[in-house]
């Protein structure tokens, strides 16, 4: 199968802006929205005309470009990249775009001695965005093949493979080809894929809206059903994989992703199914110790009493959305990384890899 990952393009650069495919209204429209600063982004970002932990860190990057204007202080430039910073509390991606930011306009002040933002400057931040999001690109299709591979050795030959997934965690949600979503293709490019269980994703549907427009375009076989109905579908079908991404992996391995990853990885353990987390090494976060020090970002009511313009719930239904949580490392079969494939996680295992 030839893939046709490429025509996703959900974030690019026009030379002097951030253009950004809007995921508030896909699959219903194609629309762009361009950012000219950095508080576009930020709002880009709080708003999820861009999402999933990668896409948002390689935007809040360029985010950085833009914040650079020359002859601005050095201290508002700072100040800007901790506005893009705090744009979004769960994903680590995010802040660790932005410390790389951070840490090359230190390194050009500490050697030019400069209180301005600089063309030369302006340009090494353009380097390093463009970086981010090269290394993404690659880090996704390097997890491909290492997710691919490692789902092969463990299944009996001969019998094509049923995924399910949550969220999405595609192309859109990265620089390119996408982890969960990269493995899933890596898969299908060889034919070894039956189809793909897409959970809808509620309350912003992800699933039903994102990774089913991604499949469409890859004629990737799918089927789209109600979070609800997953333990219903691992119980009357076959399937081998549960394949998610993440927005932030601690140092024991817990690993936090859009709501109902945790209770999918539940009846993934009770049906006897295989549970896989894909993420590059920024979404890793070694810096905590377990799950439960994971910031959960709740958002507003709604997200999840509204659909459009019509009201789901009566006017004054108290809610809550968190729109993440954390999935223990017990429940993890495997985590994929573009540093290679960690099994049945344990802190030791993770400080092999990442320290
Ligand atoms: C490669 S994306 C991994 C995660 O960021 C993704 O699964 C997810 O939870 C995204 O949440 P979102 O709220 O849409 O930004």
């Amino acid at each position: 199968m030839q893939s046709s990952f490429s025509k996703v393009e959900a974030i690019s650069w026009t030379g002097t802006q951030l253009k950004l495919l809007d995921q508030q209204v896909l699959p219903s429209q194609i629309h762009y929205v361009l950012c000219s600063t950095a508080e576009d982004v930020a709002k880009a970002i709080q708003q999820m005309v861009v999402r999933g932990a990668p896409a948002i860190g390689i935007s809040a990057a360029y985010g950085a470009v833009l914040a650079a204007t020359e002859g601005q202080s050095i201290s508002s430039l700072m100040a800007m990249l901790d506005m893009l910073s705090a744009a979004r509390p769960t994903a680590v991606n995010l802040r660790w775009a932005i410390e790389r930011m951070r840490k090359l306009t230190n390194e050009h002040v500490s050697s030019s001695a400069e209180e301005q933002v600089t063309a030369s400057l302006k340009n090494k931040l353009m380097a390093e965005a463009v970086a981010i999001h090269q290394e993404d690109v690659s880090a996704n299709q390097i997890m491909g093949q290492y997710g691919k591979k490692a789902i092969l050795a463990s299944s009996s030959a001969g019998h094509k493979l049923s995924v399910m997934t949550h969220c999405n965690a595609g192309a859109l949600a990265t620089g390119g080809y996408g982890t969960a979503l990269g493995v899933i293709r890596a898969l299908a490019e060889t034919n070894e894929l039956d189809k793909v269980w897409v959970n809808e994703t509620r309350p912003w549907l992800q699933g039903a809206r994102l990774t089913a427009w991604e499949l469409t375009q890859e004629n990737i076989p799918f089927v789209v059903g109600v979070d609800g109905a997953a333990a219903y579908h691992m119980t009357t079908n076959k399937i081998d994989w549960v394949i998610v991404g993440a927005d932030r992996i601690t140092a024991n391995g817990d690993t936090a992703n859009k709501i109902g990853t945790y209770g999918l990885a539940l009846l993934a353990h009770h049906h006897g199914c295989k549970f896989m987390v894909v993420a590059p090494s920024s979404t890793v976060d070694m810096s905590l110790a377990s799950g439960e020090e994971i910031e959960i970002e709740c958002r507003g009511r709604n997200e999840l009493i509204m659909l459009g313009d019509k009201m789901l719930a009566p006017e004054n239904t108290s809610v809550s959305n968190p729109v993440f949580d954390v999935t223990p490392a017990s429940l993890i079969n495997m985590i994929v990384t573009e540093r290679g494939v960690i099994e049945n996680p344990t802190q030791a295992k993770m400080q092999q890899l990442f320290c």
